[in-house]
């Protein structure tokens, strides 16, 4: 008997609540498999669900929820032998949408019973695991703001981004080292990507690779409120590549360190809003330190 624990964010996406042992009994064979589903309860429970999980002897760990979910339970999975299943519920699903696991739970099961497994990079901001992508500057402030909306759903997401235009105060001066190189910004964003896609086939980083061991950073110059509404619409029809107030590198290693440091920073790291109150910002990144089930 296959021991699958799945992991339930309840307020994730749509807040989808129908996931439980009976509803899910009906995609898995009773005699091959011993489910077991547990619902968080709060922001955090999940990485403790998981860890009991992993004591219990679970053999598959299935995060249903969004990007915020799949931290939690990856990160206690990062080094195992356990594979991480996933099944799409959040309202971006970044990481999912670079995998390839489809949102239908029918064909997100099916992905689960083929035990395809493949090896994942893991991204570390001061060592904390993140799978996705994190960010300083305008998409922390979207966070921020999204998390004030009440409601996880697209049109949330874009009403975070107008009101975070209006707001936005570029504020952060920074110092980069990366790639041998030592320098001064003063970003729009800085952001860090391990994954293809943010969610929504949105994407900054089309060219990045979950198991190449290299972070995907994308520099975003200072922009004026013009220039913003301008790179929204860049990056909808896909062309941001081109423009010019944007720089990319690959990297497997970076440092940033605040030249402020009076006060606390924003930052989210998949989708997930921190407040830095130290100084520097190491990111580094494990090859293949993740075991993932895949199409
Ligand atoms: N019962 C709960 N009540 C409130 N927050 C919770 C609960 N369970 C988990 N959380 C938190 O919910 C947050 C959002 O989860 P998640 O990121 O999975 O969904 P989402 O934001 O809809 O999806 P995405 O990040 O892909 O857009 C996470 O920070 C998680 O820790």
């Amino acid at each position: 008997m296959k021991k699958v624990h799945f992991i339930v964010n309840p307020i994730a996406g749509k807040g989808d609540l129908k996931f439980n042992e009976s509803f899910l009994s009906g995609y898995f064979d009773s005699k091959q498999y011993e489910l077991t589903v547990k619902v968080s309860n709060y922001a955090g429970h999940a990485a403790v669900l998981s860890t009991e999980s992993l004591r219990d002897g679970a053999q598959v760990l299935v995060a249903c929820g969004g990007d915020g979910t799949i931290n939690e339970v990856a990160s206690c999975l990062v080094g195992t032998d356990v594979p991480l299943g996933i099944i799409p519920m959040g309202s971006g699903n970044g990481l999912a949408e670079s995998l390839e696991i489809p949102r239908n739970i029918k064909e997100a099961v099916k992905i689960i019973k083929e035990s395809r497994t493949n090896g994942i990079d893991v991204a570390l901001v001061n060592g904390k695991p993140f799978f996705s992508n994190m960010g300083i500057g305008f998409d922390a402030k979207v966070i921020s703001n999204y998390n004030n909306c009440g409601k996880r759903r697209f049109w949330a997401y874009l009403k975070a981004v107008l009101k975070s235009i209006k707001e936005f105060k570029n504020s952060e001066k920074i110092k980069v080292e990366l790639n041998g190189k030592t320098f001064k910004a003063n970003p729009f964003m800085f952001f860090v990507s391990n994954s293809k896609v943010m969610g929504y086939d949105i994407s900054l980083t089309r060219m990045a690779s979950l198991q190449d061991g290299l972070l995907d950073v994308v520099i975003i110059e200072n922009l004026n409120r013009g220039e913003m509404l301008m790179l929204g619409f860049f990056i909808l029809l896909r062309l941001n590549q081109d423009l010019k107030k944007i720089q990319y590198f690959k990297v497997k290693e970076l440092k940033l360190a605040f030249e402020n440091n009076d006060t606390t920073h924003l930052m989210q790291a998949d989708g997930e809003l921190h407040h830095l109150t130290d100084g520097e910002v190491v990111v580094t990144i494990e090859k293949k330190a993740l075991n993932v089930l895949v199409p």
